[in-house]
């Protein structure tokens, strides 16, 4: 494994969409050696919990842990204390929750690293419009008016004002969020496809490589590695892929 291999690897995000620590596992195991980043959404958290999470950690896995949290800023504060506390690298909230919620989420991290300082700050973004929503259902079902990209750079300036570190977004929108937030703001996007596989839910979607050419700092992969035949290969194919952007 080369150091340009190694390091695209960094910037992949594998979606551990699993039913539970067993099956996750089973997973992981097939990607050993592979230093992408591990992200854990709802449905594997909710069943695997906290110990799960901290057991990746252990392993030296950089984690991100995708609840996007969307409630009123006393209780989003209390849950990013306890996230924090787990040692995750990444987690969110809905920029929808608004500034004070946004900025609750770093307070609740800030708390939780002044009581024990063997903690990391974790990188804190929030979600702007969900890649699988495209523009008529916003527009219509959602009765939020205007361009996707104009109200995703909207949520990602507010983003930016409340102190968090990024925003996940379609890679679609990450040259428009960097010429307003700047290249060091965090643009963390799902919607990925490669060529020739199937979009199923997201709307959004670009290829790896296309997603690296916009600028993504990370793009967050789930189906077309864990379904994929040989998700090894799969997961190898999509770092070729983006190193040769
Ligand atoms: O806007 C968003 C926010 C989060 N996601 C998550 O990313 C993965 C994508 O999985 P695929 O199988 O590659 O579609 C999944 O865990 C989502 O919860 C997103 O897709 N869009």
């Amino acid at each position: 494994m080369n150091e340009a291999f190694q390091q695209m690897a960094g910037r992949l995000m594998v979606a551990l969409d699993y039913p539970d620590a067993q099956q996750a596992e089973q997973f992981i195991r097939q990607l050993e050696g592979i230093p992408c980043y591990i992200k854990v959404g709802m449905q594997l958290f909710y069943s695997a919990g906290p110990a799960f999470v901290e057991q990746l950690k252990s392993r030296g896995y950089s984690v991100f842990l995708d609840l996007k949290m969307h409630d009123i800023p006393n209780t989003v504060r209390g849950g990013a204390e306890s996230i924090t506390r787990l040692g995750v690298d990444m987690f969110n909230v809905h920029a929808a929750g608004g500034r004070s919620m946004m900025a609750a989420a770093r307070a609740g991290a800030e708390a939780a690293i002044s009581a024990d300082s063997s903690l990391a700050m974790p990188l804190i973004i929030a979600v702007t419009q969900l890649t699988s929503t495209d523009q008529a259902t916003m527009n219509t079902e959602l009765g939020i008016p205007g361009t996707v990209q104009d109200v995703v750079v909207r949520y990602a300036q507010l983003t930016r004002e409340a102190g968090l570190d990024g925003v996940v977004a379609s890679p679609l929108e990450v040259p428009a969020i960097r010429a307003v937030c700047g290249s060091d703001f965090k643009t963390i996007t799902p919607g990925i496809r490669p060529a020739g596989s199937a979009t199923g839910d997201q709307s959004r979607v670009l290829t790896p490589g296309q997603a690296i050419a916009q600028g993504s700092s990370y793009i967050v992969v789930g189906r077309p590695i864990t379904a994929a035949p040989d998700p090894r290969a799969a997961a190898e194919h999509i770092i070729e892929e983006m190193i040769q952007l």
